[in-house]
């Protein structure tokens, strides 16, 4: 079959407040010239302020749209945000073991910036043993790695062995946010890929409270790059640089955790380009 323009799934939830979930996926897929296709799992009541209500979507519909997607598209990579519960959980990994949509990145969203909860609890287990061995690349921010791993992190070194147990539960390639690390005045994520090799991407930390769909963005802008086709080393090290443009060219949008400013990257690449 003759390739078509690049196609990216986002498997997630949605947020009404424009800047997290579902909302940032669309924003950053297009913005790398990749065509942005969903799957809604959730729809979340949501702002700048928090979180105020949740409503997991029937597994019938879910089923649904992976099939309706599976007729026409060809999907090159995809990945998953909020998936709400086990049941959303299992309909999402059987889905995914039923169909090709390439790469999948895993990024195992379990609470909002605000406190709440995006995954219960019961579903952690399942996420890590049924929907992590799926998966290309895991982007767990630092409280998501401790749950997957069971370890404690407080150092980097905490860090780097979180991801090792990462990789030796089944994933091959795994990055963990520092973006929580909020004492030190860089950002920086581990990185280990599936070859051994490992490295540090670090940025200076932005102070600012926006910085809402930070985690998102990121593994959407990864999972846009795979779509093009980008090595999983390539599609890393642009998404860091991607997410890093939309936090320090920040924009003023609501009263609480602001979003991201998902055009940023331009600049960067127009000045890259003089
Ligand atoms: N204040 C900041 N300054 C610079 N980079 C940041 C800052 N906060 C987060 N980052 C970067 O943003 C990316 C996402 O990390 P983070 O740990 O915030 O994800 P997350 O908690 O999953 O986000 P969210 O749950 O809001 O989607 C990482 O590359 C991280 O280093
Ligand atoms: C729907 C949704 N997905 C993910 C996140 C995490 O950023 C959020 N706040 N809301």
């Amino acid at each position: 079959m003759v390739d078509q323009f690049p196609q990216a799934l986002s498997i997630a939830g949605s947020d009404s407040g424009g800047g997290a979930g579902m909302q940032a996926d669309l924003k950053t897929i297009q913005e790398r010239h990749v065509f942005a296709t969903t799957v809604l799992v959730a729809i979340t009541a949501q702002n700048t302020l928090g979180v105020k209500d949740a409503f997991p979507l029937p597994t019938k519909i879910i089923d649904e749209q992976f099939a309706a997607l599976d007729e026409d598209l060809q999907i090159k990579a995809c990945k998953t945000g909020m998936l709400a519960d086990v049941t959303r959980v299992k309909a999402v990994v059987a889905n995914l073991k039923k169909y090709d949509f390439g790469p999948l990145t895993l990024d195992p969203v379990m609470i909002a910036k605000g406190g709440a909860p995006l995954l219960s609890e019961d579903a952690v287990i399942v996420v890590r043993d049924e929907l992590l061995p799926l998966a290309t690349i895991v982007t767990p921010n630092l409280p998501e790695a401790e749950k997957l791993t069971g370890q404690t992190i407080n150092t980097t070194d905490d860090m780097q062995m979180a991801a090792k147990k990462l990789q030796n539960m089944g994933v091959q390639n795994v990055i963990i946010k520092g973006g929580h690390f909020e004492n030190d005045n860089q950002s920086s994520d581990f990185v280990l890929l599936s070859n051994g090799r490992s490295f540090w991407l670090s940025a200076p930390r932005v102070n600012t409270a926006n910085t809402h769909g930070t985690g998102d963005t990121l593994s959407a802008c990864i999972t846009a790059e795979l779509a093009k086709g980008n090595s999983v080393e390539q599609a890393i090290k642009i998404s860091k640089q991607f997410v890093d443009a939309t936090i320090r060219d920040g924009i003023k949008v609501g009263h609480g955790h602001g979003p991201l400013n998902h055009w940023a990257y331009r600049k960067v690449e127009a000045n890259a380009e003089v």
